[in-house]
């Protein structure tokens, strides 16, 4: 549904992104894995319409687009859940998982707020990508990173979009908290979004991840499957660019129509 082809973005005379290719599926979790510098942000910045590319194509359903801007990203259906999340942190669960769509009740001119939908609402969108125990009167900024992170999800869930991508906290996450995101992208996963995951852990990819996106100076260094790698493998690749320039080297033998990337 969301194709990069030939993408290329450049800071100045450096392509940050360097002829990028790759196809980003309903349903499935694909992760961007690559050292730092290696375009990842980049990427997220392309598709979250904060950066244009230079060259090739951005196909959404087959059609190339080009957002302007974050909105009409988000308006297109890409939604992404930053590290510092835009919700309002004094503000409730439930506030923040309605804001700007809040339901009302009562016509005019005694239309009110309707709280007790929109508490509903919002427990409704959490259990739909698998997260309970919320209560949504607290608020945000009580919630830990991980809860704040699913909140995330399952509003872009609730609205609608059809692709989601995440760009991994920096802060280091406890496991529990790694727990609940996890849930969420696999919430999200089945609700048949998109998901594009930013990530420098190699484990925490192979646990959640349909797809291995290995990028290398802004170059595509690998586009691997669970079938390709297990999770020694991922963590290898990371750690060593050589193995990642042997495993490509390896895999291209095997399969010559991956080309020279
Ligand atoms: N605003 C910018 N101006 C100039 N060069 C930039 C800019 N942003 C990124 N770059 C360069 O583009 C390349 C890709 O950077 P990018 O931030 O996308 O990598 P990354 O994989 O996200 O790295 P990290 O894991 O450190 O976040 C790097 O060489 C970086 O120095």
């Amino acid at each position: 549904m969301l194709e990069l082809r030939g993408l290329t973005v450049r800071h100045g005379s450096v392509p940050a992104l360097d002829r990028v290719g790759v196809t980003l599926e309903g349903g499935r979790i694909t992760c961007v894995l690559g050292e730092n510098g290696s375009g990842k942000s980049t990427l997220v910045s392309v598709l979250s319409g904060l950066r244009r590319h230079d060259e090739g194509e951005l196909l959404l359903d087959g059609v190339p687009v080009r957002f302007p801007s974050p909105r009409a990203a988000r308006a297109a259906g890409i939604a992404t859940v930053w590290q510092d999340l835009a919700v309002a942190p004094l503000l409730s669960v439930w506030r923040n998982l309605c804001l700007g769509a809040e339901p009302t009740r009562g016509a005019w001119p005694l239309r009110r707020l309707d709280v007790d939908a929109a508490r509903e609402t919002t427990v409704r969108a959490l259990e739909r990508i698998g997260v309970t125990g919320v209560d949504p009167d607290q608020p945000v900024n009580s919630l830990r990173p991980g809860l704040r992170q699913s909140l995330a999800i399952a509003r872009a869930v609730h609205y609608g979009a059809r692709a989601l991508v995440l760009d991994e906290p920096t802060e280091p996450m406890t496991i529990a908290q790694h727990t609940l995101v996890g849930q969420a992208v696999l919430g999200a996963r089945a609700q048949g979004l998109a998901v594009v995951l930013v990530t420098h852990n190699p484990r925490y990819a192979h646990l959640v991840g349909d797809r291995f996106l290995l990028l290398a100076r802004g170059q595509v260094a690998g586009d691997l499957t669970r079938a390709d790698v297990d999770s020694d493998d991922l963590t290898r690749l990371m750690a060593g660019g050589e193995e990642l320039t042997a495993l490509t080297t390896r895999l291209q033998e095997l399969h010559p129509e991956l080309g020279d990337r």
